[in-house]
């Protein structure tokens, strides 16, 4: 595949994308109120300042309160302001302010990202920016004496920076000088080089409680030369996998120690990790402190820069910069006015820049001298791995990251990184993209990707086929018989459930669950077919009112059944099954709210949530709310076969999955061919159908209120 014409359609489809998102919440941001924002999880209202502070990278921290002349306790009203989100902090802009007057209070805001969210406060981290005076900016807003809100904002720095890769990448392709041997592998210029003769004898384990499969993924990507894929099905273990090869890498068992990066898509990916590493290893985790776990903490770059040697003088800048910041934000008598004022401006912007200075030779430091150094694949793009060499990349999630993501790393430095490990499962769902383009049917090796859900994991597959990776084949979660069928189904039959949970069931969960219909079966389907449980009708997004009504339109939802749900949730918690061991997934957003509401009224500590919102978790008890019962049969979300696949593989001893056969079996797929399987009297699944569910659920669902 010609690498220039690769990059150049990624930006096309990159450019695509971007223009999506950002269009999507400008949208809603410009049109409608602040209340419906609110709402909707975009914005916080009526906060008032309560201090400032430095945090890492001298950056100013804000904290801004509930105002309690709104709200008397002092405690933030329901929000959806998340650790982590990009917001602009402005004047709260009244309700007849003109659009002008809106217009300015929006210049006069200052950007930054979430740091942490509690009862009563929000802090945020200002960004820096060289040619305004961030401080001077937040002084402005603090003390205009008016009421604050703050508003989220479009990611574009994720998209800025796929785009300077792709560049990157495009002009190496161009390039007179030849690519590096990973690269030429990664495009299928070259095939990949015979890998390492490892015998059984050279390798000592550090877990030595491993499965065969799992030995053999390490074996096989310490052997490797360029690339190596690590396929790991639902709860086969891929991460304690990974970190026996990063335990391998960097001890000089298996060949000259290795320096490596470790990333995943997202933060938690890569905290999940960071999290289980031995703490005798030495490692760094890079990323906003702000969007860290807090136990992760210890070990990220702004801790280690505070605590470590070269970070002391460091903390000296600091300090005063705090001293000065307080001197400079007290109010009545003790204010300082006039041109002590401005002095002291300047002078916290001098400390700034000493302090940067001083902190990136630390950094430089602390990353230089790292063996192991962990980010987001995003965060490998920021100015502390700048350069930086790394003998291998490995790439957790791969499969959810898209393949731009994927290149952040591996062009770090000039001539490349020789060796990529990438772990993921083509089977789940790739990543979610907003803007419409091709779908993906199957990955072609030599044609360029024409949508962004082809995955850099998916694309190597088809390049080279099934010689450059390894399948972890033994699943710690899932009873057999829940994973019996996705494993015939997408995994070619090479499942096999783990012994302490082939047999699991929630009456044999270590506390008391009586014995009923629904907690001896580890599988179970409601058929609601026969028309009873319609789906709600739907909005036509092009006659809806408003913005939120056309959003809110376009996802699916059924009354009826979410009453189902409900009882079946009821049925295992009478039984004893605690309610932080169920979780009810549904594909559909509005359905999720449905449901959430019915439920969580009684059971709070139910878990009510999106499908893809859940990949890469589980619990006791999985409740799955299909939606669709049309006459049309039309099956929507339900087609994909990547979406079913995680929804039923999310369960540990019980799985309950409601629907009407009639529609999502109304396509040859994974659903029909699922029935068709539980059907089957020798594979012992349960198919219940209404009206019978009242005889095997023990007559609850008498009360299931039909019509509306
Ligand atoms: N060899 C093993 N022996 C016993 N338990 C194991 C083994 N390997 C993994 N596990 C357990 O299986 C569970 C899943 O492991 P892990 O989190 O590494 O899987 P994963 O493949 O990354 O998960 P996911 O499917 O959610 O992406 C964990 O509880 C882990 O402790």
């Amino acid at each position: 595949m010609d690498i220039a014409a690769f990059a150049i359609s990624q930006l096309a489809l990159i450019a695509l994308e971007k223009n999506a998102d950002i269009v999507q919440q400008a949208s809603l941001t410009s049109q409608l109120p602040p209340a419906a924002l609110v709402r909707h999880g975009l914005a916080l209202t009526n906060l008032v300042p309560a201090g400032q502070r430095t945090g890492f990278g001298g950056r100013t921290l804000l904290d801004l309160e509930a105002d309690t002349a709104i709200v008397a306790d002092g405690k933030l009203p329901p929000h959806g302001v998340r650790q982590g989100d990009i917001v602009r902090v402005e004047v709260q802009p009244s309700g007849s302010a003109t659009r002008k007057e809106k217009s300015d209070i929006k210049d006069a805001g200052v950007e930054g990202v979430v740091h942490r969210v509690f009862e009563t406060k929000v802090s945020v981290a200002i960004n820096l920016s060289s040619s305004d005076d961030d401080s001077a900016a937040v002084d402005r807003i603090c003390t205009a004496g008016k009421r604050l809100w703050i508003v989220k904002l479009a990611n574009e720095v994720t998209f800025n920076r796929m785009e300077q890769t792709m560049a990157r990448l495009r002009d190496l392709g161009t390039a007179t000088s030849p690519s590096s041997p990973l690269v030429d592998v990664l495009f299928g210029k070259t095939d990949p080089t015979a890998p390492l003769e490892l015998k059984e004898g050279d390798i000592t384990w550090f877990d030595t409680g491993l499965n065969g499969s799992q030995k053999e993924a390490v074996r096989f990507a310490l052997a490797s030369r360029e690339v190596a894929l690590i396929h790991g099905p639902p709860g086969t273990g891929k991460t304690q996998t990974l970190l026996e090869l990063i335990l391998q890498l960097v001890t000089p068992t298996a060949g000259p120690p290795k320096k490596i990066l470790v990333c995943g898509p997202s933060n938690i990916s890569v905290d999940n990790i960071v999290l289980r590493l031995p703490s005798s290893l030495p490692i760094i985790r890079i990323g906003h402190p702000s969007r860290l776990l807090p136990r992760v903490l210890e070990r990220s770059l702004d801790a280690l820069t505070r605590t470590s040697e070269q970070g002391e003088i460091v903390t000296d800048v600091r300090r005063e910069m705090d001293a000065l910041l307080t001197r400079l934000n007290a109010s009545g008598k003790a204010r300082i006015k006039g041109k002590a004022r401005r002095d002291g401006w300047t002078q916290i912007r001098d400390l700034r820049g000493e302090y940067r200075r001083r902190e990136q030779k630390c950094v430089a430091e602390l990353v230089g001298g790292s063996k192991v150094v962990l980010s987001t694949l995003h965060g490998a793009g920021g100015r502390q791995l700048h350069g930086e060499k790394f003998d291998v990349v490995i790439i957790d999630e791969a499969s959810q990251a898209l393949e731009a993501q994927c290149w952040i790393p591996l062009l770090l430095a000039r001539g490349g990184i020789p060796k990529l490990v990438i772990a993921g499962d083509p089977m789940q769902l790739p990543p979610t993209v907003k803007s419409v383009t091709t779908p993906q049917t199957s990955v072609a090796p030599t044609k360029t990707p024409e949508t962004l859900e082809t995955t850099l994991f998916s694309r190597l597959l088809a390049l080279h086929g099934g010689e450059i990776k390894r399948v972890l084949t033994t699943q710690y979660r899932m009873h057999e018989r829940i994973m019996a069928f996705p494993s015939l189904e997408l995994y070619d039959s090479a499942l096999i459930a783990a012994p302490e949970v082939a047999g699991h069931l929630l009456t044999t969960l270590p506390y008391p669950v009586a014995e009923t219909e629904a907690t001896t079966a580890p599988l179970l389907f409601i058929d609601t077919q026969g028309g009873e449980f319609p789906e709600d009708p739907a909005t036509d997004p092009a006659t809806a009112k408003s913005t939120r009504l056309a959003l809110s339109s376009e996802s699916k939802s059924n009354r009826l059944e979410a009453r189902l749900v409900a009882l079946h949730v009821e049925a295992l918690v009478d039984a004893g099954v605690k309610e932080c061991d169920i979780a009810v997934l549904t594909p559909y957003n509005a359905q999720v709210a449905l449901i959430a509401a019915l439920v969580r009224e009684r059971y709070h500590g139910v878990e009510v949530n999106s499908v893809d919102s859940f990949q890469g978790r589980e619990k006791e008890a999985v409740v799955i709310s299909l939606v669709r019962s049309n006459e049309k049969r039309e099956t929507g979300f339900l087609k994909d076969v990547r979406r079913i696949n995680v929804a039923v593989t999310r369960a540990r001893r019980h799985l309950c999955v409601v629907g009407d056969s009639d529609t999502v079996a109304s396509e040859k797929g994974f659903l029909r061919r699922w029935l068709e399987w539980l059907g089957d009297e020798t594979k012992s699944g349960a198919v219940v159908r209404y009206p019978d569910v009242g005889e095997v659920l023990g007559g609850w669902v008498d009360s299931v209120e039909i019509g509306r």
